[in-house]
């Protein structure tokens, strides 16, 4: 039994912006089933405090990175949790990372340093008697950790994953001394990037093992094309990274249980579901297949490839429902496209029902990612039989099995992959995708195939636990 905090900076079902949330919500519950036992300490941001049930102060800050700030400990949705209420620091209108404006707060770095700093005293004097055998970091909100356990002497073995490296945490030079930070080690060996301050490379520099959220995910990073400037550390660190594949929560996203839904356990009964999806986008009959997207609107995601690509999808009878918000520049132009073609339907926003409602409605979830470290809409389109439609790239090539002739020949299929990730390469799958949705027996079976993948956490929870009784062992 390994005793293990987890530093990060959001966590379903109380804040989420993105699939760091799914996974943090999760792995703990998965993790105690090999006898782990899991602490999160998260930021108190006003949305959690509000959600919070009876809390118990285990610590009191008098500054915390410019403001008076208490530990708190409780229980909810069956997680372990320590919240930091500090509300110089998280206590504020807008988003967790974002203000209203849709600008980064300027005091990010005080605010995940702040994290970060926490977690570092937890593992030095515990929290309310619990003290971690191993701190668990995630993305660059955690990446000080390491830094911070080092300035107090602490010996605790530290991991770090990465969900997305393309948010590097970095800051100007000139805040060594507000982020406590030591100037000495402002060097090339540890923090510094580039003449900036670079949490994420603090934390890939000073954990005792990196991984990553799947295995050609942690190989695509040691390439320039993805490790986003990271590469080079990446490879001197090569022999302390590990692909370890996302899961999902099996509870939240079951078909024959989901209260969002009219409940399935076999494809043929997917028709109610796809009835209401359609009622609720407003889109008519079609006869090709009903394709549904999901997700934050960034440059990562592919939206534009879709967009160019779409006549393709269009032409063959297809149908597009999507939900997402993000880059007001995609959000206008997904709109624009939903007002010129009547079998297109956009909705901008955050919307956790209607997200499950697409998975279940849908024929065929889209995935077009330049990159995706894992991606967590497919593992949801398996489970539900809706299949998946994906770039060939880091978890999207792990977890689907693509309709080539031979997969087919031997009925394991699940999906469609292309390659290059390109607009004319998404047309081309289009084309695939309507040939294969025309041949029922075979999308039947690809259905089935689907359903049965095991898309739970209990295999790589087993590779997260093993990781730390690695490290505990060697730190005796
Ligand atoms: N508008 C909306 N309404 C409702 N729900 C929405 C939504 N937009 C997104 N979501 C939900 O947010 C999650 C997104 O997770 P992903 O893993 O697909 O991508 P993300 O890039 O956020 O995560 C990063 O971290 C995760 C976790 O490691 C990696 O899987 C991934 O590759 C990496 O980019 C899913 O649960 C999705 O349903």
């Amino acid at each position: 039994m390994t005793k293990v905090l987890f530093v990060v900076s959001e966590l379903a079902p109380l804040i989420k912006t993105g699939g760091l949330a799914d996974v943090a919500g999760a792995l703990p519950t998965a993790l105690a089933e090999y006898g782990d036992e899991v602490r999160t300490l998260l930021p108190g941001y006003r949305a959690v405090m509000g959600k919070l049930g009876k809390t118990k102060v285990i610590e009191k800050y008098d500054d915390l990175f410019g403001g008076p700030a208490k530990l708190l400990a409780c229980k909810m949705a069956g997680l372990d949790l320590l919240i930091i209420d500090a509300p110089h620091l998280y206590d504020r209108d807008g988003g967790i990372y974002l203000d209203t404006t849709g600008t980064d707060w300027a005091d990010n770095p005080q605010r995940f340093a702040a994290l970060s700093y926490v977690g570092a005293m937890i593992a030095e004097t515990g929290a309310g008697g619990w003290t971690p055998d191993v701190v668990h970091g995630h993305d660059w909100q955690a990446g000080l950790t390491p830094e911070y356990l080092r300035a107090r002497a602490v010996q605790v073995p530290f991991v770090f994953t990465i969900h997305n490296i393309a948010f590097h945490g970095n800051t100007d030079a000139g805040k060594l001394v507000a982020l406590k930070l030591d100037g000495d080690r402002f060097t090339r060996d540890h923090f510094e990037f580039w003449g900036q301050i670079s949490a994420l490379k603090a934390g890939l520099m000073g954990a005792t093992k990196i991984t990553t959220v799947s295995r050609t995910y942690a190989e695509e990073l040691l390439t320039p094309e993805f490790g986003i400037g990271m590469d080079g550390v990446l490879r001197d660190r090569q022999s302390d990274l590990v692909g370890i594949v996302n899961g999902i929560d099996e509870d939240i996203w079951n078909p024959a249980t989901d209260p969002y839904i009219t409940p399935y356990t076999t494809p043929a009964k997917k028709a109610a579901n796809k009835k209401a999806l359609r009622e609720i986008f407003g889109l008519g009959p079609s006869d090709g297949p009903l394709c549904v997207l999901v997700s934050r609107l960034t440059e990562q995601k592919g939206i534009d490839l879709l967009l160019a690509a779409l006549p393709e999808l269009l032409s063959r009878g297809g149908q597009l429902a999507l939900l997402g918000s993000g880059d007001p520049k995609l959000e206008v132009a997904l709109l624009a496209a939903a007002a010129e073609h009547e079998n297109v339907s956009v909705k901008i926003g955050y919307d956790e029902a209607l997200s499950h409602q697409m998975m279940a409605g849908g024929d065929v979830i889209l995935v077009p990612s330049r990159f995706e470290p894992c991606g967590l809409t497919q593992l949801y389109g398996l489970r539900y039989g809706t299949l998946p439609l994906v770039a060939l790239t880091g978890g999207l090539a792990d977890t689907v099995i693509n309709a080539s002739p031979a997969a087919l020949a031997s009925g394991v299929a699940t999906g469609i992959q292309f390659f290059p990730i390109t607009t004319q390469a998404l047309g081309n799958a289009f084309a695939r995708l309507a040939d294969l949705y025309n041949d029922p027996k075979t999308w039947k079976t690809m259905q089935r195939n689907a359903m049965k993948q095991d898309v739970g956490w209990k295999a790589s929870a087993a590779d997260y636990h093993a990781i730390y009784t690695s490290l505990t062992e060697t730190h005796q």
